[in-house]
């Protein structure tokens, strides 16, 4: 039996959005929201940890190729979020809020989507500030 072994990358971009939910009334969103509700969008540099989890080729001795891990990321992640305003240019949150969380989804599905070869994806970690941060594992509360 193979080690398993876990492999990382990151990744940072910057995108501007505003925290704002079409289901709530404006008083509701000032007040759930605060600052990140104001209408005139902020920004941020996110950074973003990537690990995918396989078995050692012996061949290869490697999980993945970081240089494929590195293109998936681009297409995955830099192309769509790199320097955009997620409330206008990123169809995912036409109808959600461009929370961590919500982005930290649409990630993982990006990143799912186009991952190629042996590595599987194993956690994304999203952080908003350096303060503030945010993992997913694809979990479901029926998965
Ligand atoms: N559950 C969530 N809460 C909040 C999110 C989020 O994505 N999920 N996002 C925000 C704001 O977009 C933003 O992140 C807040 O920034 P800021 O307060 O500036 O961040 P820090 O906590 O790092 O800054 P301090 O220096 O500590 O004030 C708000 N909530
Ligand atoms: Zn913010």
């Amino acid at each position: 039996m193979g080690a398993i072994v876990y492999l990382s990358r990151i990744e940072t971009f910057s995108a501007a959005h505003r925290l704002h939910s079409s289901s709530l009334s404006d008083k509701e969103n000032k007040e759930i929201f605060g600052k990140c509700n104001n209408p005139n969008s902020h920004g941020h540099n996110y950074k973003v940890e990537v690990t995918v989890k396989g078995e050692i080729n012996p061949i290869t001795g490697m999980v993945m190729n970081l240089m494929d891990l590195k293109e998936c990321l681009k297409i995955a992640v830099m192309d769509i979020l790199d320097h955009k305003n997620l409330d206008l240019d990123v169809e995912f949150f036409k109808d959600k809020p461009s929370t961590s969380e919500n982005l930290v989804v649409l990630i993982w599905n990006n990143i799912s989507q186009k991952l190629k070869g042996d590595g599987k994806l194993y956690e994304v970690k999203l952080y908003e500030t350096d303060k503030n941060f945010v993992v997913y594992r694809g979990e479901t509360l029926d998965s």
